[in-house]
């Protein structure tokens, strides 16, 4: 059928139809050339109606990631420069990463007080309660610091954001902190410590004017080193965690940065930093807590019964240590991905020079609580802990004028005086803590 009818519509030999077949032939070519026409124009109209249901669906796509994305648009662009808008003469401009973090809110605090522009960066992980971190964030933002809600593993937020505002400086202080969790969470750790930290220096590296670069290194990077006070020369390559191995490696990224770009970076070797809007996974904080509720808490000790003991150090020496370091940071050197000489590459301890035992931490705090604590006393698993941090501040003290000034004893009453307010505790006078505890104690 369907070759009489090829035949009929193309005869091999053309001119030898017939022309009373051709009349025929006419009409049924008119017919079928009519139905083809209708068929083109029916198959027409269904591409353009799926053609414009696709269009729609994109839309809405785009415009629901739009409207659903938590940055972006003019606004958002609008908050950052003014949030970022340098108040003093001379004053520089930070994007803070981490800026909800313990350590990060201080910063930005001191920052935007002496009238430098802030940009705040953080994703609101719910490694800890995430409602201290908006708690954070709601007292920055009565400071007039905007903190954007992203990833630093976001390479088009990173550079979003550097086309809206050319950074002089980034205070980098986004990380996955915690040397136990790392046993937990391992991947965690690559993805802040390591992929985050390489996505944030790509972006810093290509910009321009590119900023300059202080960072969070840790204590933990000295691991098994046991001559003491720890030097910043000393030995870093016998790592005790995860956690310290991906503060390790940072150090070494940040170097390849610096030799290769020409970025001007500062490491800074925190020791346990401890102070009012704390970390709760930390030690003292998750003490606290525990023997405000009466609740046991296990302290660890190290192998043949030796108290372990940190170098703990107080926030507010830990934030003069980080300004000093933006404000002594030379520029960095490269524009656009291009080294334009060498750049300046500093680390720094910054610690308290006078490490105290654990249970003496816990003395300090069933003091100041008035409560005693419930001690369940185990040997130190190997999770990642070392025996003991003791900083050597030589050459912080040297080059920055690091000075800290703030005691054990002392920073840890600043620090419950928070505690006992944040979380709705009223003592009556002469009562402990634990007795004036009421209801309206918020858990964590
Ligand atoms: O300087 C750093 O670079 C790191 O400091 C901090 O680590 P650490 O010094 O381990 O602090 P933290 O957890 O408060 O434990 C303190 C002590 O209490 C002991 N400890 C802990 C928990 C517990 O339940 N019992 C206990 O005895 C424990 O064995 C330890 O001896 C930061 O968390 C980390 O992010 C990093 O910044």
């Amino acid at each position: 059928m369907m070759r009489l009818m090829e035949a009929e519509l193309f005869p091999s030999t053309p001119g030898k139809v017939k022309i009373e077949r051709a009349h025929t032939i006419n009409r049924q070519f008119h017919r079928c050339f009519a139905s083809t026409s209708t068929m083109f124009l029916w198959a027409l109209f269904l591409i353009a109606l799926t053609a414009s249901y696709l269009s729609f669906q994109s839309f809405v796509d785009t415009s629901s990631r739009y409207f659903n994305a938590s940055w972006g648009g003019m606004h958002w662009e609008k908050q950052i420069r003014a949030s970022a808008t340098v108040r003093r003469p001379g004053g520089m401009s930070v994007l803070v990463t981490g800026a909800a973090g313990f350590v990060g809110t201080h910063v930005s605090l001191a920052l935007r007080k002496r009238g430098d522009g802030v940009v705040g960066l953080d994703n609101f992980n719910s490694y800890y309660d995430p409602s201290l971190k908006k708690a954070r964030e709601a007292l920055l933002e009565s400071h007039g610091v905007f903190v954007v809600e992203g990833d630093i593993d976001d390479a088009r937020l990173l550079a979003k954001l550097f086309d809206v505002v050319p950074f002089t400086h980034v205070m980098h202080l986004a990380a996955q902190a915690g040397v136990r969790y790392a046993i937990e969470n391992p991947a965690s750790y690559v993805h802040s410590n390591i992929a985050g930290l390489v996505t944030l220096l790509e972006a810093c590296k290509s910009a321009d004017p590119q900023p300059a670069v202080v960072w969070a290194s840790s204590s933990s990077v000295y691991g098994l080193n046991e001559k003491a006070p720890f030097s910043e020369a000393d030995r870093t390559d016998r790592p005790a965690s995860l956690y310290a191995a991906t503060k390790k490696a940072g150090e070494e990224i940040t170097h390849t940065y610096n030799h290769i770009y020409g970025l001007s970076i500062t490491g800074l070797r925190f020791f346990t930093v401890y102070g009012p809007w704390g970390r709760p996974d930390m030690a003292y904080f998750s003490f606290t807590r525990n023997i405000l509720q009466g609740k046991p808490i296990t302290v660890y000790r190290g192998k043949n019964r030796v108290d372990l003991a940190r170098d703990f150090t107080f926030i507010d020496d830990i934030v003069k240590g980080c300004v000093a370091s933006l404000d002594t940071a030379e520029k960095s050197t490269g524009s656009g991905g291009r080294k334009g000489g060498p750049a300046q590459y500093r680390i720094y301890n910054l610690g308290n020079t006078s490490p105290v035992t654990v249970p003496a931490l816990v003395g300090i705090l069933e003091r100041h609580l008035k409560v005693k604590a419930k001690k369940n006393v185990v040997e130190m698993p190997g999770n990642g802990d070392v025996p003991f941090t003791h900083a050597n501040i030589s050459l912080a003290r040297a080059e920055l004028g690091y000075k800290p000034t703030t005691n054990l004893e002392t920073g840890l009453k600043k620090f419950v005086r928070w505690y006992l307010s944040y979380y709705g505790y009223s003592p009556r006078s002469g009562g402990s803590a634990a007795e004036a505890t009421t209801g309206s104690a918020k858990s964590l």
